[in-house]
């Protein structure tokens, strides 16, 4: 559910016409929705209302410190995957202490600035890293907070580039090592264990993936017990799914609720990464049409935003919904290809779009909140979009069209002829 809808032939964001939006930003234009945002951030703390619990939005679903600043006033935590995360939520107004780090190559440095702002918990990925947590908070008089993330083995039945929780993935601590690798934390004195972690992949659209993890965590839980190791929280990481196309996906309050029949009577905090589910139907990406080409196999709307501001088609054939910003009849009906200006035969945002189109027709990229703007580059040396949040009738630049100028900055000409 969002908050972008058609009134008289027109669509809005909340209460603003998308339209207008493009003509006072341009386009490419990002526009994000704060009552989405916070619609979806509840859909995971109302169930939670009345248990410890923690959402820590994943911030690389999108960084934009306007959405993590929606986010931190409600009282959201962070999953972050490196430092620039961590001074991203710092930005935005987020509470350190409700920071998880998670991510296969923490370096010292990052380590070093988390624990010193002193973030909620690591959640550690291997045993060097381990060692590495443990040594600098030796060096720094601390004890590091930690959660050893687990990978369970489990098939999250998703894109495979987006699967973690499998053996052959190289994220986690596999699940015959954990215990194992727990007696070492435990052991360690500048090591805290207060947590078991795990995360199995990204839009997983059934529950059962995640109840085999869970299963096999409080396997693992009740063995850590035996072992005198009583944890604090249990982090179920992110991957809930969402509507694209016909997917249909579990609700958080469903997919909670079946968590906790599970759980039983268990007292923990239970944490949550949430990325996708909050950030991807919250926003959109407008386009213009520059030029249509029709040919006797194809024919392509070229519009003006391509695979550098929106991946996710040209890297894993993803769908996303691509519809008029202005509904009208007139224009020609085709089945067009909906490429962008960049030299690669993969730039594309969407094939096959019944659609009626003239040049100079705003189209919009719906479901591109999330690993939208978060995997922008200036491939082809073009300027990545603007960004605007829209608040009911109200909408804020947060994040200004990048110039010629700032795209260059830092870079160098030699010295001399
Ligand atoms: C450790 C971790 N947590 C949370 C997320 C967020 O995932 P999603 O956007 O699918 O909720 C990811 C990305 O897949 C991740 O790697
Ligand atoms: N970037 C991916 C998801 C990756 C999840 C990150 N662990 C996407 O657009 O679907």
């Amino acid at each position: 559910m969002d908050f972008f809808n058609y009134n008289n032939g027109q669509l809005f964001a909340e209460d603003l016409s998308v339209k207008e939006l493009a003509e006072a930003f341009g386009t490419p234009l990002y526009v994000y929705s704060r009552a989405t945002l916070e619609r979806h951030y509840r859909a995971y703390a109302d169930p939670l209302a009345n248990q410890p619990h923690l959402i820590c939005y994943a911030v690389k679903a999108n960084s934009n410190l306007g959405v993590l600043n929606v986010l931190a006033r409600m009282g959201a935590g962070f999953d972050i995957v490196s430092a620039g995360e961590l001074e991203r939520v710092l930005a935005a107004g987020g509470d350190p202490a409700r920071v998880v780090f998670s991510g296969v190559g923490k370096q010292v440095g990052e380590i070093r600035r988390a624990l010193s702002v002193g973030i909620k918990c690591f959640n550690v990925e291997s045993i060097p890293e381990l060692q590495r947590i443990d040594c600098i908070a030796e060096e720094m008089g601390l004890r590091a907070p930690v959660s050893i993330r687990v990978n369970p083995d489990v098939d999250p039945k998703t894109h495979p580039y987006i699967s973690t929780g499998l053996k052959a993935n190289k994220f986690g601590i596999g699940f015959e090592l954990a215990r194992e690798v727990y007696r070492q934390a435990a052991a360690m004195q500048h090591i805290e264990v207060v947590g078991v972690d795990c995360h199995i992949g990204s839009q997983i659209t059934q529950i059962d993936p995640f109840l085999d993890a869970l299963d096999r965590l409080l396997v693992l839980i009740d063995q850590l017990a035996e072992d005198g190791i009583h944890i604090r929280h249990l982090d179920l990481g992110g991957g809930l799914g969402v509507r694209y196309n016909d997917e249909t996906p579990p609700l958080p309050t469903t997919y909670i609720e079946a968590l906790r029949q599970k759980l039983g009577n268990r007292q923990f905090e239970l944490v949550f990464e949430p990325g996708r589910a909050i950030a991807a139907n919250a926003g959109i990406l407008v386009t213009r049409v520059e030029y249509l080409k029709e040919g006797q196999e194809k024919h392509f709307a070229i519009v003006d935003a391509a695979m550098n501001d929106l991946l996710r088609p040209a890297l894993y054939n993803a769908w996303q919904a691509i519809i008029p910003v202005t509904e009208h009849p007139d224009g020609t009906t085709r089945s067009w290809d909906i490429v962008g200006p960049v030299c690669e035969t993969g730039d594309f945002l969407g094939k096959d779009r019944e659609l009626t189109l003239k040049p100079g027709d705003l189209l919009a990229v719906r479901s591109a909140g999330a690993y939208g703007f978060a995997m922008a580059s200036n491939y082809n040396s073009r300027n990545r979009p603007a960004e605007v949040m829209v608040d009911g009738s109200e909408r804020y630049l947060v994040r200004q069209r990048e110039s010629y100028e700032q795209q260059m900055a830092g870079e160098f000409t030699l010295p001399g002829q």
